[in-house]
């Protein structure tokens, strides 16, 4: 017999306020151009005073080449929050965007092209989305060691759903163009 879904089974995002459960999150925060360390730092304060969310921890900055970024691109410093939230997944696209926005983020129709800052989720616990607006998991993340490196740091266990563990998927990737800044640190 094929399962189908419980049609009565509630959608956690429709739910209003205190109903809805917390979800760990994974935001991936990349730079690589003006003060980039400022506009990183300044990300991770940002997710940190947002309502309903709660920072619990941030990895160890990391320069990273450019990935399929213009030639003459310049290293980005990436790091990787994970987080508590309540919010449901689009209004925490809204506030990754606002921060984004806050820290002089502009939108070209480049791709890939230098930016001071880019907040991407990555997961939020096992859901699963496909709109116009949001995708997760994020349908490149599973490919990025700019990603996966500094979120293993944080949780071995971290899983991409659809896609397997973190630490088996880094497994098949370069690493070489991720080094982490010893010099650097985020605080919280
Ligand atoms: N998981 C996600 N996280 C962030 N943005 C997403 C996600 N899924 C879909 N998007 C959409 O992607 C659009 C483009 O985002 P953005 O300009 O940050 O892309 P990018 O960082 O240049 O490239 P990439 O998507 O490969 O990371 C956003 O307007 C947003 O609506
Ligand atoms: N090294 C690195 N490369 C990228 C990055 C990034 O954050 N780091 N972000 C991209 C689009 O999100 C594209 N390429």
């Amino acid at each position: 017999m094929t399962e189908t879904p419980n049609p009565h089974a509630p959608d956690t995002d429709t739910m209003t306020g205190g109903m809805r459960p917390i979800r760990q999150a994974v935001v991936s925060v990349g730079s690589n151009l003006g003060e980039r360390i400022n506009n990183v730092q300044g990300a991770v304060a940002a997710l940190a005073d947002t309502p309903e969310v709660t920072v619990v921890s941030v990895s160890s900055v990391y320069e990273t080449v450019p990935v399929g970024a213009p030639p003459g691109s310049r290293d980005f410093l990436n790091a990787v929050v994970l987080i508590d939230t309540t919010l449901t997944v689009h209004t925490l696209l809204d506030r990754c965007q606002a921060i984004e926005d806050a820290f002089g983020r502009e939108r070209t129709e480049d791709q890939n092209a230098p930016r001071t800052l880019d907040v991407d989720l990555i997961v939020v616990g096992s859901r699963v989305a496909s709109d116009d607006r949001l995708t997760l998991p994020h349908p490149r993340a599973h490919e990025r060691a700019f990603v996966l490196v500094p979120w293993m740091e944080l949780d071995l266990e971290g899983e991409i759903p659809g896609k397997g563990f973190v630490a088996d998927l880094v497994q098949g990737l370069d690493t070489a163009g991720v080094k982490r800044r010893e010099d650097l640190e985020i605080l919280v």
